[in-house]
């Protein structure tokens, strides 16, 4: 395909459409409706999960196939559903495939509801040296990793876990674009710092006018987590809620799992995407553990989504670890879209977490 009339920026529904009708993405199966999101594409399980004994890169010698083929231990049927159990790790050839213009790269990430629910995924391709990136022209297949780590899931074949954007050129802003941006639009109201090279994040430890709930810490040895399955759990079989006590502060166990929210409000404008991106202290005591992507029109007032917050969710790595309200924690980078979605994130497209304040994952029923 030539590189004529791939505009550059990152791409809305309908360049990904035309992506489909110009055969640079293939699928196994015909489109579920509602799989092209705004800006980014829901990628499928297909047929079989494969049990390896560790994660890999297969580097530039080697396509994935090749590397399952040395570290396969089992295979797993996914056509009636398969449960994949805590601490393993599964490799899941996904539907779709890609014949990318000479100029049109890929970046993928887990779905938000995939990180709420603490379930590590990451896309590889053939002879990929890095995970979730297919450089511009890939022509080949993609994999998906999976590797739950608080709860197991049941997946299935065309199980949703992760998406795909696509982009050509150099999209993302700088600080310069992203001071103007917020000055026409605010990104970001009760912005604690100031709007540099994108937008910071922080704790919110109040929990204003939720009794004192500010977050959510996971319980182990649960029951299974249909992935599939929307509003059908109840919180309390597998979250502890995270209530205060006046203090605005939390110790963060480690090797736990938390569910809490961003103090600020968050905008994404219609012609923008923009990507949270975890800060490090430098001593790097606990982080953000999923890099999020936010939607064009997420937390946007005419697409319902005034106050909408960012979920996050945390980890804390070697030691307890206490976090105070209005710490840092991520930082949003906008990117520019090539034009502007035909539709929104918002209720028009059923979508899940516009004007979310603290809420875990579409799995369970509400709470409190
Ligand atoms: N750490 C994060 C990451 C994302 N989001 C928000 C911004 C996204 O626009 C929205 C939805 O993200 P996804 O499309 O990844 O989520 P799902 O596909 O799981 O949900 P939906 O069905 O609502 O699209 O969640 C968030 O609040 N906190």
């Amino acid at each position: 395909m030539s590189n004529d009339g791939w505009p550059s920026g990152l791409y809305p529904s309908q360049l990904i459409e035309r992506l489909f009708e110009e055969g640079a993405i293939t699928a196994a199966s015909s489109r579920d409706d509602d799989q092209i999101q705004p800006a980014s594409l829901d990628l499928r399980l297909g047929d079989i999960a494969y049990r390896v004994r560790s994660s890999f890169l297969p580097g530039p010698h080697h396509s994935v196939k090749d590397r399952i083929d040395d570290l396969r231990l089992h295979e797993i049927p996914l056509g009636r559903g398969a449960v994949l159990e805590r601490g393993c790790v599964y490799i899941v050839p996904l539907q779709e495939g890609l014949h990318l213009p000479p100029n049109v790269s890929a970046s993928t990430n887990p779905k938000s509801s995939t990180g709420r629910l603490d379930v590590f995924t990451r896309v590889i391709g053939d002879f990929a040296r890095s995970f979730d990136q297919l450089p511009a022209g890939y022509d080949g297949p993609l994999y998906l990793e999976i590797s739950p780590r608080t709860f197991p899931v049941l997946v299935r074949t065309g199980s949703r876990l992760s998406q795909i954007r696509f982009r050509s050129g150099h999209s993302t802003l700088d600080i310069e674009a992203h001071r103007t941006l917020h000055a026409e639009q605010v990104l970001v109201t009760n912005a604690t710092q100031e709007v540099g090279n994108g937008v910071s994040l922080s704790i919110d430890l109040h929990g204003n006018g939720r009794d004192g709930l500010v977050g959510f810490r996971s319980k182990r040895h649960t029951a299974v987590v249909d992935v599939d399955r929307k509003a059908a759990l109840d919180v309390l079989d597998f979250w502890d809620p995270i209530i205060t006590r006046g203090h605005d502060e939390l110790i963060l166990d480690p090797d736990e799992f938390y569910i809490l929210v961003s103090h600020e409000a968050v905008h994404v404008p219609p012609d923008h995407a923009a990507e949270m991106v975890p800060i490090d202290p430098l001593v790097g005591e606990f982080r953000v553990h999923y890099a999020g992507f936010f939607d064009p029109g997420f937390g946007h007032s005419e697409a319902g989504g005034s106050g909408s917050r960012a979920v996050l969710e945390v980890r804390s790595r070697e030691v307890p670890f206490l976090l105070s309200h209005g710490q840092t924690i991520g930082r949003l980078v906008y990117e520019r879209l090539a034009e502007r979605p035909q539709t929104l994130y918002g209720s028009s497209l059923g979508s899940n977490y516009q004007a979310q304040s603290l809420k875990l994952s579409k799995h369970f029923k509400p709470y409190p």
